[in-house]
């Protein structure tokens, strides 16, 4: 199990030197990866997770920076000479081998004695729920108990660097991929692995990771636990692609202690002595903290109402901005006018899609 560190890593594909940021498929990336956390690459297609996986399994070579696996330098190695195990989107396995000789497989390869081998292997299977199935040959098995195969296969050695997963619950059945999820979870928590997780679905992603690194454009704009992606979204992006719905960003001008939102003074709970007034910015509050009051609050128009079962959201106008909000337990609500309260411990404000750290006031 290693540290990495991604010194600089970035990408250009085609041997291209990059001229300008918008060249690379990766830009430029600075962060260190501890030993036994459980990272997930997330983003929407084409943002640059498979190019940074791949950087780090070895098969592509970054046009920049350097790759540390535990201070060495592993930016040329070839895949096999990184010490890492993979699992794919699609599973790799033995079909003429039992479960057990599949998961045995990457020990023996390392002559490791047998008892050791059968130890690892039960306890793996076990993890997995595999431990019915171990006698069985994989052929004829689901699809979806082969890539429990190779997940188990991906996580039974100990002596790894890291254990990289590229969106592999592709070919689990929808409704055991919650199981498997969590499952992997408390297996991640038991192994003290360094895991990397791609995957396009943030819940897959806030499942799974301590931290999770939301790229987007080829950017990591933000590398943060799964609470301040949620609680504190360092860029516009991550606000609106984290959460279902994603953030509300109101566009205004910094007017004395507030924001004015198409005509609106909209007090802040901190204060931004680096935003000069006039300043247009974006005022960023998760529907979860924006409720509509049948007190005073800002005049909105409610367009529409969804009744989640749980809880129901308004989708709402202010001045023509839309927004969502939630709708308190028992109160009517239907077409037309409205009033809106947004708490202002909740208020993020962005200047050029990028967070401000207001000051405590
Ligand atoms: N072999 C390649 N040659 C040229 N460009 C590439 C190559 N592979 C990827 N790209 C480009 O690099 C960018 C990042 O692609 P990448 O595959 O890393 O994204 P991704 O987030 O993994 O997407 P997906 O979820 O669709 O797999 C994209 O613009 C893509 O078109």
């Amino acid at each position: 199990m290693a540290q990495i560190t991604l010194d600089g890593i970035g990408h250009t594909y085609g041997g291209r030197a990059a001229k300008t940021d918008a060249d690379y498929a990766l830009k430029p990336l600075h962060h260190i990866w501890e030993a036994g956390k459980a990272y997930a690459l997330l983003g929407p297609s084409g943002c640059g997770k498979t190019t940074l996986l791949n950087i780090i399994s070895g098969l592509v070579i970054p046009s920049a920076g350097r790759l540390l696996f535990d201070g060495r330098d592993v930016t040329r190695l070839p895949t096999e000479q990184r010490n890492i195990a993979q699992v794919f989107q699609f599973p790799v396995i033995y079909d003429t081998m039992t479960v057990a000789e599949n998961l045995a497989f990457p020990l023996r390869n390392r002559r490791m004695p047998r008892p050791q081998i059968e130890a690892r292997v039960s306890e793996i299977a076990a993890m997995l729920d595999l431990t019915k199935d171990l006698g069985r040959r994989a052929q004829g098995l689901t699809a979806d108990a082969k890539q429990k195969i190779s997940l188990g296969r991906g996580l039974v050695r100990s002596d790894v660097s890291a254990v990289l997963f590229d969106e592999p619950l592709t070919v689990i059945d929808p409704a055991l991929k919650w199981e498997l999820r969590s499952k992997l979870k408390a297996v991640h928590r038991a192994l003290d692995l360094l895991m990397i997780y791609v995957t396009h679905d943030q819940v897959e992603a806030l499942t799974f990771a301590d931290r999770v690194v939301v790229l987007n454009d080829g950017r990591a704009v933000q590398i943060g636990t799964p609470a301040e992606l949620f609680e504190k979204p360092e860029h516009t992006f991550v606000g609106y692609f984290i959460g279902s719905p994603g953030m509300n960003f109101l566009e205004g001008t910094i007017e004395g202690a507030g924001i004015l939102v198409e005509g609106h003074a909209i007090t802040l709970g901190a204060a931004y002595p680096g935003l000069a007034a006039g300043t247009r910015v974006k005022l960023g509050i998760r529907p979860d903290y924006a409720t509509l009051t049948e007190a005073d609050g800002l005049p909105v128009r409610v367009r529409r109402v969804d009744d989640l079962g749980r809880k129901r959201l308004a989708h709402l106008s202010l001045g023509g901005q839309p927004l969502v909000a939630t709708v308190p337990n028992g109160m009517a609500v239907g077409d037309g006018e409205a009033r809106l309260r947004l708490d202002p411990a909740r208020m993020h404000v962005y200047f050029e899609e990028l967070r401000v750290e207001g000051k405590p006031l």
